[in-house]
């Protein structure tokens, strides 16, 4: 049996060699050549899997090591009887240890305090809700805009309209992008939805590109004079980034905000126990031995000046987010290399999620755990 896989899928030989024959590609340029002769198709979000990918060939299983499935072509795929399956949740934690580190970098940079401030959340999926657990647990005024799951879960979180999410003070964008059915995403928050930010408020975009119009975002900034926070995880169009907006925002990283080290194997091991079901065979490799202790297993923390600055403390033991911004501002000012997104992504540092390790406080323990720490 051939399998294609992403070079960029952690551990994927010692996961899938036992299945198959794998060759690894480059997941960014993959042709229609390289894949007609598999049998199964394991890539990441930069594959546009669809029929000029796959038309004629023999694939009969595409594994993605992602959240997102936005490329993906599921009619095309469900149409042919290929089996598809997704990692759904895996990186998660990782991406609320970004929002996370994001707003403490906000907070030592420039001084924004922002555990009392309104907190609205877009998304209420695997993401949109771990981030918002973690806000709820820290005793913040914290709320969500998600049509799809208001209905399932009204008991469970403090669900508002749109308007009401855009006019807090931080809003954090966790929707998938979606250009079809009842409440698609695409370009959701452009002009008329930014007018609802008030000046000093904080924008986190660690969802897709492309649910928030750029031009719109650019022109809302310059009209409140610079006083808007940008944390920018996605951008629309990439693996480009408008110059433009590159240079107002606070933080620029090239898409990583779910790359922690166990959040990408998780990614690897549910797609890897997914194809096992698909073939009937027996997983040889359990999820411990697949997923990686952390470096740090236990810290020792004194007191902060305020609960801000102790959770910045803690968390960037574990990641600061301004380290991705930096080394991607000296790759653009470099300019030495072809693709410097993609480049920064294949060459990431690796990062351990919170609940690797466990923060210890005379009497702020309850505060460390909101934040994701491990409490064991
Ligand atoms: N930056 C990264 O590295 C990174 C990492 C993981 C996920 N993501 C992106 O974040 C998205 C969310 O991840 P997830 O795990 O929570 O996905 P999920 O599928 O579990 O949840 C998505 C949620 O968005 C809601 N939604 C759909 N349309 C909406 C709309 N118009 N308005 C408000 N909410 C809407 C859905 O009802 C669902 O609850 C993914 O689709 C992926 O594109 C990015
Ligand atoms: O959807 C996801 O899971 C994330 O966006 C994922 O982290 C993207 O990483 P990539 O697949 O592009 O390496």
């Amino acid at each position: 049996m051939k399998i294609i896989a992403d070079e960029n899928m952690p551990k994927v030989r010692a996961l899938f060699s036992h299945l198959g024959e794998v060759t690894l590609v480059n997941g960014r340029n993959l042709t229609h050549e390289q894949v007609k002769g598999a049998d199964i198709l394991l890539v990441r979000s930069v594959t546009k899997v669809n029929k000029a990918l796959l038309e004629g060939s023999q694939i009969r299983f595409v594994g993605s090591a992602t959240i997102g499935v936005d490329h993906i072509d599921l009619d095309y795929l469900s149409q042919k009887g290929i089996q598809f399956s997704s990692a759904p949740g895996c990186n998660a934690q990782a991406v609320a240890d970004y929002v996370f580190s994001g707003l403490s970098h906000l907070y030592l940079a420039k001084g924004v305090k922002w555990l009392d401030r309104k907190i609205g959340i877009l998304g209420y999926g695997n993401v949109g809700k771990t981030v918002y657990q973690r806000f709820k647990a820290l005793g913040c005024d914290v709320c969500v805009y998600d049509p799809l799951k208001q209905h399932e879960d009204n008991e469970a979180a403090n669900f508002v309209s749109l308007a009401d999410v855009l006019s807090c003070q931080v809003v954090s964008l966790h929707a998938p992008l979606t250009k079809a059915g009842e409440y698609p995403t695409v370009d959701m928050i452009s002009g008329a939805e930014l007018e609802q930010l008030a000046a000093d408020s904080v924008i986190i975009s660690a969802g897709r590109g492309g649910v928030i119009n750029e031009s719109a975002l650019i022109a809302r900034y310059h009209k409140l004079q610079g006083q808007l926070h940008l944390v920018m995880d996605v951008w629309d169009g990439e693996p480009s980034i408008n110059p433009s907006l590159l240079s107002l925002v606070d933080i620029a990283t090239p898409h990583i905000a779910g790359y922690s080290k166990q959040g990408r194997e998780k990614g690897s091991w549910m797609v890897y126990q997914a194809l096992c079901e698909f073939l009937q065979l027996p997983t040889k490799i359990a999820y411990k031995e697949a997923i990686s202790a952390g470096n740090i297993s236990s810290i020792q923390l004194f007191d902060g000046v305020c609960k801000e600055e102790m959770l910045a403390r803690s968390m960037h033991a574990l990641y600061d987010v301004a380290r991705d911004d930096a080394r991607l501002r000296y790759q653009y000012r470099q300019n030495t290399k072809e693709n410097i997104f993609d480049w920064l992504r294949k060459n990431y540092v690796e990062r351990d999620e919170f609940n690797t390790c466990q923060v210890k406080h005379h009497s702020e323990q309850a505060t460390l755990t909101a934040v994701g720490f491990n409490q064991s």
